[in-house]
């Protein structure tokens, strides 16, 4: 029996493109159409849903939401330590094992009905046996399975409770291809024994599983474990997002069917126990849905996809790797309509997302590209923590991507991530935080719009939340008269004097709270802390007027008075301050002399 499906989707099943000769085999078509940012389905009864080992103690093993509040983005490693802690005493774990931790009784005994009443006999077994009491995600996943798969014939229980085991059990045996009727899950057997080493893990967890289960680990048992995890590692999805804290897999029978493109013309987010499908392009009817399975490293150059995709065994023949295309040729060939929502985003300009102003003579071919990316990730790891070693692997990072500063092709790795990165450092820097601004909006201007054309997408949301926590702190220096000390640019320090950050703060978190809002929900940390910090702002007296433009614009961006307020008091000292970016990057760790 096919997996039962919310409406709106349906499978395809190609029976030209065998499993063998690489094809898609199945995928996931849509029934009906959709525009950028509709959500397609939502898919809340799992087979499978964890937080991974790191995680276990930090969210609710049932509904997976991190306790409150997850370290921000922006937080150091020791405020991230004492966030962390504060999680733990939020979250109670379960008496018996101490393994597992809940938000609610609700969660706890939901999450006991879902499967924890096998699991928790096994953390115990673990415990005891191997003095452990975490589990690795994928062995905790297999365990799970053969448990309620090996229990269900038993002759133990009675009522309701056995029933829904029953149906565990069933929906189980369906994925996996325990019975003979269908064909389970796509498991890619062959493909990971090709990899040695990577065949030797997956035979390690198959017997750990087999065994922390309470079961004789028989070899057809064992081979049934590693078949199961070959299925797991091929179509769950995982729900790692280091800035909000969660972190673990998902695996429902349904949404594993959508195949995969460096292309994609959808999207998934995780809303605590489920996860959502939407639209990142306009969608026919009929037309096959795709996502991209290495979010965010879909925007890496080819060798790099291919090398984030190996586990699931295939050759990418999707337009951009058939064409080999980089980010600014998928950009330009975006569908107008996901172009135009840019219109509600920093990146007004969308002359300049179909004609981006690279420097043509100096063109970075793709092979030079691969190239540079294959040194950049060769270049050895910061010697320690400290500024200084950083430093120089930032020097070493920006000497080898001058050929892409050359050309001004901002936006192809690894020009973002080391600009990037650097910006990630310099927040939590006493003597840089200042000169992280103008870098932030640096990518939110030059290179988050081409890398991700949909402006909802939760990666540029981030980017202008970014924005709003670093402008906040310029603004503390400024009220406070700190802000010279902190910055000797004079056009850093002219732009922020005759700024009104509130309104800029205002407006941005406005366009958080809509993108995010289309790309995610309110669940979402980044939208729970944009709601505050908005709610904040709404207390200052004295800047209605502001306050009433920027709503005008964040109701219409079509709105004459609104839109010419947020044009000349947010949009251009944002673009005035990415101007200063790249001469401040080339001071820092080009080894140029800002004066000169
Ligand atoms: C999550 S499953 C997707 C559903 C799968 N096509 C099936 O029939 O079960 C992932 C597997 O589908 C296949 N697949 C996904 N995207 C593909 C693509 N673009 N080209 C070829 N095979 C793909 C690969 O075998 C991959 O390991």
């Amino acid at each position: 029996m096919p997996p039962s499906l919310p409406p709106n989707i349906r499978i395809h099943h190609d029976v030209t493109t065998s499993r063998s000769s690489g094809g898609n085999h199945r995928s996931l078509l849509a029934t009906t159409t959709f525009q950028p940012g509709d959500r397609i389905a939502t898919f809340s009864d799992p087979l499978l849903a964890l937080p991974d080992g790191a995680t276990m103690r930090s969210a609710c093993n049932y509904c997976l939401r991190p306790a409150s509040p997850s370290p921000s983005a922006l937080a150091s490693a020791s405020q991230k330590q004492e966030q962390q802690k504060q999680q733990q005493k939020e979250l109670k774990a379960c008496t018996a094992c101490k393994a597992a931790v809940y938000c609610n009784p609700v969660c706890q005994r939901a999450h006991w009905k879902a499967g924890h009443r096998g699991e928790c006999a096994m953390f115990k077994r673990v415990k005891e046996s191997a003095g452990q009491d975490w589990i690795p995600t994928p062995v905790r996943a297999v365990a799970l399975v053969l448990m309620a798969t090996a229990a269900a014939g038993s002759e133990k229980g009675e009522g309701k409770g056995k029933e829904k085991d029953e149906e565990r059990a069933r929906r189980f045996r369906e994925a996996f291809g325990f019975d003979e009727k269908g064909e389970g899950l796509e498991g890619n057997v062959e493909g990971f024994k090709r990899d040695a080493e990577g065949w030797r893990d997956v035979e390690m967890m198959g017997t750990a599983a087999v065994v922390y289960s309470g079961l004789k680990p028989e070899e057809e048992v064992v081979e049934k474990a590693k078949e199961v995890l070959c299925m797991i590692q091929t179509n769950a999805f995982n729900r790692l997002d280091p800035d909000t804290g969660t972190a673990g897999i998902f695996l429902d029978a349904g949404l594993a069917m959508v195949n995969h493109s460096c292309v994609p013309n959808a999207f998934i987010g995780f809303e605590k126990r489920a996860a959502v499908l939407r639209a990142e392009r306009p969608i026919q009817e009929g037309e096959e849905i795709t996502i991209s399975y290495i979010v965010p490293d879909t925007a890496l150059p080819k060798a790099a996809r291919y090398e984030a995709l190996r586990q699931y065994h295939f050759q990418c023949h999707c337009p951009r790797c058939t064409d080999d295309l980089d980010v600014y040729q998928v950009c330009q060939t975006s569908p107008p309509a996901v172009i135009r929502l840019n219109t509600f985003s920093l990146q007004t300009d969308l002359t300049k997302l179909r004609h981006p102003a690279i420097d043509t003579p100096r063109k970075v071919s793709q092979s030079e590209i691969e190239t540079i990316h294959k040194q950049w990730l060769a270049l050895p790891p910061a010697a320690s923590d400290d500024e200084k070693d950083h430093l120089k692997l930032a020097q070493a990072r920006w000497a080898l991507c001058q050929p892409l500063i050359q050309a001004k092709m901002w936006a192809i790795e690894p020009l973002p991530t080391t600009i990037l990165e650097l910006a990630t450092r310099w927040q939590t820097s006493y003597h840089m935080v200042v000169y992280a601004l103008p870098l932030m909006c640096f990518l939110a201007l030059e290179c988050d719009p081409i890398k991700l054309v949909a402006p909802f997408l939760r990666w540029r949301v981030k980017g202008v939340l970014a924005i709003v926590k670093l402008l906040m702190v310029t603004g503390e220096f400024t009220a406070s008269g700190e802000l010279a000390n902190r910055c000797t640019h004079e056009g850093i320090l002219g732009t922020l004097a005759m700024a009104d950050q509130v309104s800029m703060c205002e407006a941005l978190l406005r366009l958080v709270v809509y993108q995010g809002g289309v790309g995610a929900s309110e669940e979402w940390e980044v939208m729970r802390e944009a709601r505050e910090l908005l709610a904040d702002l709404e207390t200052l007296r004295g800047r209605e007027q502001e306050s009433r433009l920027v709503r005008l614009w964040a109701r219409d961006w079509e709105d004459v008075e609104g839109g010419a307020f947020v044009e000349e008091m947010v949009l251009r000292p944002v673009r005035t301050l990415a101007g200063f970016a790249v001469e401040g990057l080339e001071a820092m760790v080009g080894g140029k002399s800002l004066e000169g």
